[in-house]
């Protein structure tokens, strides 16, 4: 019988299955930001082991960095814990070695998730791990990769290894074509909206179909990224030219025979026509409409033409409970239409919309309106991924459309998207946001968040409201 694209990742990285299916899996490659990653080398340390393989390392810091004040180097770190973090890092690497560091304040520092890839450290068909959740985005490679905690942190880089139960196998077709102006982000808002939160519990999802196909690497990994966001650790799109065109000639890439060679197998990286899956699941890119959520979990999620739900209409008691509670966080009646909802805020960035191909969606966007941020926006602002993809911006002069128009231009890092660094929400204010998480204080204490695109969050920049990006697209 034929093999799913996860089945065959998953085969080829077994090294022992016990009785009970718990299998010994290697590891490829582990990605390492400075959250997760201290106790896990403190704890290699006190044991008096070494790591196995240095060279699967490759390390940055992201989550605490600032995103202004960079000319002043380490001091610019206000908060003392989010500067003994980035520190602790620099030590570690020091110690430890790895395949690749990129340190704050180097070019290629940047949110791990797009620096992985950008780099080459993210290949077709290999195990990836990170301490983060949001390690789901490489499967946009035909990689099998997924969040860790930070005790397995600590065995992978003692062992190499990982104790794995394999998950179901779920499929989510996206048939046919989108319309202008709906990307990535409102096709994973849509699944997650369609599936909820919990619908890809217990399975590894395969995001397929022509709407898909037609994504580039960039918007393939905005849909894996919130595969997590759709109760599933892994998300996985099978591999083609474009996956093998993205990876070519990247710092960490196989070159000559090598390259040869991976690319033979990389390109047998689908799922086979007779692989069984354990549960389908299909929608039409046709219906899909730009999104917003509304409430405190991702899959509260609507087109901008909905309204705001009426938890009166909902019969189940827990899910009308839970639209309720929603509602008074975020301080929205029922029957209000999201375009009628004003923003005091706008965040362009996180792993799952920093790359550069969002910053040419929001840029684009601003271009064609030809205005300045609305009056009643307190910040907009746009953090690249990366030092790289910053660069790439500036040349392409995106960097002056936005700075033009009233935004701010910061450095890279995780930033807003959950307020570890001294980019927040005030309690009370409302947020545009690309982000992947719109959970009760997530952008910083009592702050208000609705998740949407770069498009969709500059336009709200502009007009100062959520507006459909499809009426300029
Ligand atoms: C800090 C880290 C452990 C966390 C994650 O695992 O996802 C963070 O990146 C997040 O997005 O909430
Ligand atoms: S950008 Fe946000 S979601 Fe992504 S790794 Fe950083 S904190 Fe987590």
């Amino acid at each position: 019988m034929g093999r799913t694209l996860y089945d065959k990742v998953f085969d080829e990285h077994v090294i022992h299955t016990e009785e009970d299916g718990t299998a010994v899996l290697y590891i490829d490659r582990h990605l390492v930001h400075e959250v997760t990653s201290p106790q896990a080398f403190e704890g290699i340390r006190e044991a008096g082991r070494k790591v196995w393989r240095v060279s699967s390392i490759v390390a940055t810091a992201d989550h605490n960095t600032p995103t202004t004040n960079w000319e002043q180097g380490y001091d610019g770190i206000a908060d003392p814990i989010s500067k003994e973090q980035i520190t602790t890092l620099d030590k570690n690497i020091a110690e430890v070695g790895a395949a690749a560091f990129f340190p704050f304040l180097s070019k290629r520092q940047g949110i791990v998730h797009v620096v992985g890839p950008e780099n080459g450290a993210t290949l077709p068909g290999m195990t990836v791990v990170c301490g983060d959740s949001h390690t789901s985005t490489h499967g946009a490679f035909g990689a099998l990769a997924h969040g860790i905690g930070t005790s397995e942190v600590e065995h992978v880089m003692a062992t190499q290894t990982l104790l794995a139960k394999k998950a179901k196998n779920m499929l989510v077709k996206v048939n046919g074509k989108v319309s202008r102006g709906v990307t990535a982000k409102d096709i994973v808002l849509a699944i997650i909206g369609r599936i909820g939160t919990a619908g890809g519990t217990g399975y590894t999802i395969e995001f397929a179909g022509e709407a898909i196909r037609d994504l580039s690497m960039e918007g393939r990994m905005t849909v894996c990224n919130m595969a997590i966001e759709a109760g599933a650790r892994a998300g996985m799109v099978a591999v083609d030219d474009k996956t093998i065109a993205y990876v070519k000639g990247r710092p960490l890439s196989p070159t000559g025979v090598e390259w040869d060679q991976a690319e033979a197998y990389w390109r047998t990286l689908y799922s086979d026509a007779d692989a069984k899956f354990d549960l389908v699941v299909e929608l039409n890119g046709a219906d899909i409409v730009p999104q917003v959520t509304w409430g405190t979990s991702p899959e509260m999620v609507l087109g901008v033409d909905a309204s705001v739900p009426d938890p009166d209409k909902e019969k189940d008691p827990n899910k009308r409970g839970a639209i309720e509670r929603a509602l008074t966080y975020m301080n929205l009646e029922p029957g209000k239409p999201l375009g009628d909802v004003f923003v005091d805020k706008v965040f362009i960035g996180s792993c799952t919309n920093s790359r550069i191909e969002d910053m040419r969606e929001a840029a684009a966007v601003v271009k064609n309106l030809g205005q300045k941020v609305a009056k009643n926006i307190k910040l907009a602002m746009v953090v690249p991924g990366s030092g790289l993809v910053k660069e790439q911006a500036e040349r392409e002069g995106l960097d002056k459309i936005f700075k033009a128009a009233g935004f701010e231009w910061r450095e890279p890092g995780c930033s807003m998207c959950l307020a570890m660094n001294a980019d927040r929400l005030e309690p009370g204010e409302r947020c545009a946001s690309t982000s992947n998480r719109n959970f009760e204080g997530r952008q910083g204490a009592g702050g208000r968040t609705h998740l949407v695109s770069p498009a969709m969050a500059a336009a709200a920049a502009i007009h100062g409201h959520f507006v459909d990006v499809r009426k300029f697209a």
